[in-house]
């Protein structure tokens, strides 16, 4: 029975059963038999060290003498790492292996697992190359164990997911499997996951997820919708977060869409969603959603919100429906009147017609001189409008005094940091989410956009 794993009305919705393979009786009967004995155990774990029984901590409790990760993990890890990549196979293995042994595990899953694949791919190489730093792995990862509860995660799963990827290596290393590489695998799995349970303890207080309703859908272009949907709860976020979103179309498949406006009094957000394949999400919101539907929101995340130094210019770049992002931080800096403060937007598209907000734009540039909007449209040769964002942008002037937002495209937002950062602005004023895509080991890759 669906609700057995995520418990609340949305999973009870007709048609949803349909996408729970295994999820019957005998494996509903195991998963609260793993679930008692998991309770058990952290019972018992906290009455033996009643300094913890407090109030759940948002960090990872200090580990364990012998337990952090470190350099030697690290470099042990990148010395096997020819015996289990690409990724690809060891996370075929290893799903494979959670499901094998616990059937019920793939109700929590989309149908299609090719996003969670690549997903889990990118978290390695995150993991891998930030060992020699596991303050950033706990906080990444405590975020992540926040945001993991909507999906109905228990911490049993994570000691289930522990085995299945030790699995995985032995099945992915095969004969060149030697304990050193487990163990350091699991050092590293087990710091994040210890970290992972402790940011969603740490979130006890707080929804696990928000019920919404779409009040508002316009197709803007074929392909390009512009959502408006309340929550039936208060919402909090900040201008410049996003949230992921799932559609009860298709369950499970929970993908991020910046809020495409500062917090609004009545509490209506914005979504700007370009559909980018077919029988996905994107395709599901632009599509097949109507006024009157619902959806549901995970909480907000993302750091790329103003700061507190009113006296800094704000540059912005925004490509494609990166201008989400980039309207909820221009609303916000209107309602804060920066006195004093400029902002200069590059809103950068492939066509004139890709321009698909412009009366916003226009709305917000009204009576406002400290906003300056530079149009960036590619490919119009002798044009000095025209070129790659990255271009458009250095080609206007000295950034190195500003604190720059940049929201778009993986690649553009890649190449546009990359380029300010060489012009001299430093790292702490370049604000982006997390570029997802495919990881290399070096430079240092930045953590998933989950
Ligand atoms: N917070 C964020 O960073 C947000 C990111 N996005 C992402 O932005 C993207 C928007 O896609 P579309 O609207 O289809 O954008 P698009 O493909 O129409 O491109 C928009 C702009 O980005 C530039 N661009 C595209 N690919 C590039 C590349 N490889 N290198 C350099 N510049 C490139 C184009 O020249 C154009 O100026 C999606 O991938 C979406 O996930 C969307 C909303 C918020």
């Amino acid at each position: 029975m669906t609700t057995a794993v995520r418990g609340d009305a949305w999973e009870a919705r007709p048609g949803a059963e349909g996408h729970r393979p295994g999820a019957g009786g005998e494996a509903y009967g195991e998963y609260h038999a793993l679930l008692a004995r998991q309770d058990a155990m952290r019972l018992r774990q906290r009455l033996l060290s009643p300094g913890r029984a407090a109030a759940p901590a948002a960090t990872a409790p200090a580990p364990a003498a012998g337990t952090v990760p470190g350099p030697r993990d690290q470099e042990t890890i990148r010395r096997y790492l020819p015996l289990v990549t690409p990724f690809g196979e060891l996370i075929e293995h290893l799903y494979r292996a959670m499901f094998e042994q616990h059937p019920y595990l793939r109700g929590l899953f989309p149908d299609s697992m090719e996003f969670q694949r690549a997903h889990l791919e990118r978290a390695f190489w995150f993991l891998i190359e930030n060992l020699d730093r596991p303050d950033e792995i706990a906080a990444f990862c405590g975020r992540l164990g926040r945001d993991h509860r909507k999906l109905g995660v228990r911490p049993a799963h994570f000691a289930v997911f522990e085995a299945a990827l030790a699995e995985g290596l032995r099945r992915g290393a095969g004969p060149g499997w030697v304990p050193e590489l487990e163990e350091a695998w699991l050092r590293m799995i087990r710091f994040a996951v210890d970290a992972m349970v402790a940011g969603a303890e740490g979130a006890v207080g707080e929804p696990v997820s928000w019920n919404a309703t779409v009040t508002g859908h316009e197709l803007r272009r074929p392909g390009l919708a512009v959502l408006r949907v309340r929550t039936a709860e208060p919402f909090p976020y900040e201008a410049g977060q996003y949230a992921s979103v799932e559609s009860p179309a298709l369950p499970h498949a929970w993908r991020p869409y910046s809020i495409a406006c500062a917090p609004r009094p009545d509490g209506e957000l914005e979504f700007h969603v370009r559909r980018t394949a077919p029988g996905g999400l994107s395709d599901v919101l632009v599509n097949r959603t109507r006024p009157g539907d619902a959806l549901r929101l995970g909480p907000a995340r993302g750091t790329a919100v103003l700061d507190g130094d009113p006296a800094r210019d704000v540059l912005l770049v925004a490509g494609g429906t990166g201008w989400a992002t980039a309207k909820a931080l221009v609303e916000e800096l209107a309602a804060r009147r920066p006195a004093g403060r400029t902002a200069h937007l590059f809103l950068c598209a492939r066509t004139l017609d890709d321009l698909y907000d412009t009366a916003a734009v226009a709305e917000l540039e009204r009576g406002r001189p400290w906003l300056r909007v530079v149009p960036v449209v590619d490919g119009r040769p002798g044009d000095p409008a025209a070129g790659s964002p990255a271009e458009a942008v250095a080609r206007h002037g000295d950034w190195s005094g500003h604190v720059a937002y940049v929201s778009g495209p993986p690649a553009m937002v890649a190449s546009v940091v990359e380029r300010l950062a060489a012009a001299g602005t430093p790292a702490e004023r370049l604000r982006h989410d997390p570029v997802g895509g495919p990881v290399p080991l070096a430079p240092r890759p930045v953590p998933v956009l989950v």
